[in-house]
């Protein structure tokens, strides 16, 4: 298992517990982060005129030392500039003393092209911005374009929130321990972290349980075993249900781009409500879609009584209106445990910012649906702005807060998408791309938490999948996509996933 998430605390802790499991203590950990760096940048950097390791006064800059040796050991021209010297009797100052050679003050580094940059300056304990000789070094290793590689993180990239405090070391590569923090996947830090491969330095994955993370990178482990694939003996409606309310004739493909996307994920049977005016429009465009005539209250609900559908979509082009509000109000008063779930999206989540509580309360009613949101960045912020706001927040934190608020599991969208579930589970989204910053692809993904919801998946794996799945059918597409390609995108990403899954059908 390494698709866990430690946070720089819980790191420091499983740093904590390995060495009281043994075999290895402080400095041996160390050595093996050492080694495991310098051994990676003698393979991809073999070309390298010389390397400039720069070390901090911490257990980072002990690395530093470390990796120092290892590539003179190696054969490569190193140099080393130093920002503080090692605390007298800490790890760093062992690795330090064991490489005996005077370091230049980092005030004076400068790097020509052909070089390697190590920057060891700062890691998990950065507690401030970068200093003037710090930040000058960054901005030096900018300008003459040499390769960086970053130990642990990125020096002035927050491990925690992947923000930059001051300034920050823009990385070729970065190389972590055990597992990858927060900082290596929330924008900016993704992007300054360049590419980021995880070693072992001795910390077991009993150590990692033991710790318990509640933080994880959204791949398939976390959600496959939950993800659906149609039994030899199922029929239309065992396959879930899902209805998908249309907006007004001029705003009717968000629906069924939703639409098209549930039963493309699954979903057995998908029906489009519709408002009479819009009937002719999405009548003109579906096919095995289903179209009812729903304008008002008691005509949904005569649905949801007729056909039992398990899952709702609401918002996708309903406009941002207070009565679209309203109705979801009206509607969430009259549902008392069926249909099981709700996705609220797009204008769904606009409007409801007319009066937030009143939705947080009704979805944490007994009987509510189990909902998931899928606010992008304008949308969060109306909705939750308090914690929008709050810069002491990572992303990750701030929509844990937003789902216990809304009893809801919240998918914080953009390049960085977090998943959120009010149990306290969160995941960070990798595979994102921005091919999916296109008209449409919104509507496209609630439709997949939706199909995949009336499928019988939880909501926070529901989610997880639906986000996960999104950006890989785009990335299989590739260039050129519009939302209207997703739908039929799906199929490898599906077959793969079934075939993960042992589907013989
Ligand atoms: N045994 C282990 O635990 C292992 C740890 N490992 C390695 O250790 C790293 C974590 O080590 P760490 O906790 O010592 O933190 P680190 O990032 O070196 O910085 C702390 C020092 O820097 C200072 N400081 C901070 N920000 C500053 C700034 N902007 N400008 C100036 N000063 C600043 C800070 O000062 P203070 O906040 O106390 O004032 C403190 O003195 C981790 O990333 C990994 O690489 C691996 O070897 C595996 C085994
Ligand atoms: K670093």
């Amino acid at each position: 298992m390494s698709h866990e998430i430690l946070t720089p605390s819980e790191m420091g802790r499983a740093d904590k517990l390995a060495m009281q499991h043994g075999p290895f203590d402080g400095y041996g950990l160390m050595s093996n982060a050492g080694t495991q760096i310098a051994t990676l940048i003698l393979a991809r950097f073999p070309e390298m005129r010389c390397a400039h390791v720069l070390c901090g006064p911490g257990n980072n800059g002990g690395d530093g030392y470390v990796v120092a040796r290892l590539l003179v050991k190696g054969g490569v021209d190193v140099h080393l500039w130093d920002e503080g010297e090692p605390r007298a009797g800490s790890d760093a100052a062992i690795a330090a003393a064991d490489y005996p050679v005077e370091p230049r003050p980092l005030a004076d580094f400068m790097p020509e092209p052909g070089d390697l940059v190590v920057d060891a300056l700062y890691g998990a304990g950065l507690s401030k911005p970068l200093s003037e000789a710090a930040a000058r070094a960054a901005r030096v290793a900018k300008e003459s374009s040499v390769p960086v590689v970053a130990v642990d993180l990125p020096s002035g990239v927050s491990g925690e929130s992947g923000q930059i405090l001051g300034d920050a070391f823009a990385a070729a590569l970065t190389v972590t321990f055990a597992r990858k923090k927060p900082g290596h996947l929330l924008e900016p830090g993704r992007t300054l972290c360049g590419d980021v491969e995880v070693v072992d330095i001795g910390i077991s994955d009993e150590v990692i349980a033991e710790i318990g993370p509640r933080c994880f990178e959204n791949l398939p482990d976390i959600w496959l075993e939950k993800f659906p694939v149609p039994a030899l003996d199922t029929y239309k409606y065992r396959r879930g249900h899902v209805g998908v309310f249309s907006g007004s004739p001029t705003a009717t493909g968000a629906a069924r781009l939703s639409a098209m996307a549930s039963a493309r994920v699954g979903a057995g049977a998908v029906t489009v409500l519709s408002p009479t005016r819009s009937l002719a429009v999405n009548g003109a465009h579906l096919t095995s879609i289903m179209l009812r005539k729903a304008d008002t209250l008691d005509e949904v609900l005569g649905f949801l009584d007729a056909r039992k559908p398990q899952t709702l979509v609401y918002g996708p082009g309903l406009g941002p209106e207070q009565e679209v509000a309203n109705f979801l109000l009206d509607l969430l008063a009259a549902i008392d445990g069926a249909p099981e779930s709700l996705v609220l999206d797009a204008d769904g989540l606009t409007s409801a910012a007319f009066q937030p509580e009143a939705l947080f309360a009704a979805l944490h009613a007994q009987g509510a649906p189990k909902a998931i949101m899928t606010p992008h960045e304008g949308e969060f912020r109306r909705l939750f702005r308090d914690i929008a706001d709050d810069t002491k927040l990572s992303k990750v934190e701030k929509a844990r807060a937003a789902a216990a608020r809304a009893d809801a599991v919240i998918v914080y969208k953009g390049p960085d998408t977090v998943i959120a579930s009010p149990d306290g589970r969160a995941a960070i989204n990798s595979n994102g791309t921005p091919l999916l910053a296109t008209a449409g692809s919104g509507d496209v993904l609630s439709g997949l938490c939706a199909g995949l919801l009336a499928q019988g998946m939880p909501p926070f794996e529901a989610a997880c999948a639906a986000v996960w799945i999104h950006c890989e059918a785009a990335r299989s597409f590739g260039p050129g996509l519009l939302a209207e390609d997703l739908p039929l995108a799906l199929r490898p990403v599906l077959g793969d996933l079934f075939a993960r899954k042992g589907w013989m059908g």
